[in-house]
C-alpha cells in the first residue's frame, strides 16, 4: 500500500478525496530554510527529502511526499514563525499576484518520481483589520504563506491560474499521474 509522508491533514483528505488507498507514515526529514529565487529547486529537494526519509523505513514500498511554498517576487514564503510574520507575510500579499509551488516525490528503494506544480494565485486587496482578525482564527500558522484558500482566506483570493488542489498542498491530478507512471495505480 502507498505511505503517505506527511503529518498534513490537508494532503490526508486530498488523497482521500480522489480514493486512492494509503497509510500514513509522517516524515522527520528537518526542513531546510527557504534559499531565494527558486522556489522549484527548494520545494522538490524537500519533497524528496521528506519520501527518502519515510521509504528508508518501509523497503520495497511507494512512498509519497510534498511540500508546498509561497513565492513572491524574490522571496519564498513558508510556514509564519510568529504572529508578527504571519501579519508581514499577508500584508506583503495585499494586492498582489503570487505563486504556490507544490514538489511532490514518489520514493519506492533507489526509485525516484518527481514532479513541481505552480499555481498563480491573486490577492485582493486587504485592510489590516481584516488581516488582523484574520490572524486572531489561528489558520496561518500551519499553512505557507499564512493563509489557507480552503478556509476564511478564500475570501482573499480574486482569481487563481492553475491547480486548485496544488495551492491547498497536492497537485491531485499530477499526483495521479505519478501514480499511475510507477504503477501504484492503474
Ligand atoms: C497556501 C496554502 C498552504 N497550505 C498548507 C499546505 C501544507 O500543509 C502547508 C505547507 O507546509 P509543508 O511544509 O508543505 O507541509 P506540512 O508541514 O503541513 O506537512 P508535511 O511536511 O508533514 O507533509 O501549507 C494550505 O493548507 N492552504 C493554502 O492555501
Amino acid at each position: 500500500m502507498l505511505i503517505l509522508a506527511s503529518a498534513s491533514p490537508r494532503r490526508r483528505e486530498l488523497l482521500s478525496q480522489i480514493g486512492v488507498a494509503y497509510m500514513v507514515s509522517p516524515s522527520h526529514y528537518e526542513e531546510r530554510a527557504p534559499k531565494k529565487k527558486d522556489p522549484a529547486k527548494f520545494v522538490l529537494a524537500q519533497a524528496v527529502g521528506k519520501a527518502r526519509d519515510v521509504a528508508a523505513q518501509y523497503p520495497g514500498q511507494w512512498v509519497l511526499g510534498a511540500d508546498t511554498v509561497v513565492a513572491l517576487g524574490e522571496d519564498i514564503l513558508g510556514k509564519p514563525k510568529h504572529e508578527k510574520d504571519a501579519i508581514r507575510m499577508l500584508h506583503e500579499l495585499s494586492g498582489h499576484k503570487h505563486s504556490v509551488f507544490t514538489g511532490i516525490a514518489l520514493v519506492r528503494d533507489k526509485k525516484t518520481y518527481t514532479k513541481v506544480v505552480e499555481t498563480k494565485v491573486w490577492f485582493r486587496k486587504l485592510k489590516d483589520a481584516e488581516i488582523e482578525r484574520y490572524i486572531a482564527t489561528q489558520e496561518p500558522f500551519d499553512k505557507a504563506g499564512s493563509y489557507g484558500i480552503q478556509g476564511k482566506a478564500a475570501c482573499f483570493v480574486d482569481k487563481i491560474n492553475g491547480s486548485y488542489s496544488n495551492v491547498v498542498g497536492l497537485p491531485l491530478s499530477q499526483v495521479y499521474t505519478l501514480l499511475q507512471k510507477a504503477k501504484v495505480i492503474e
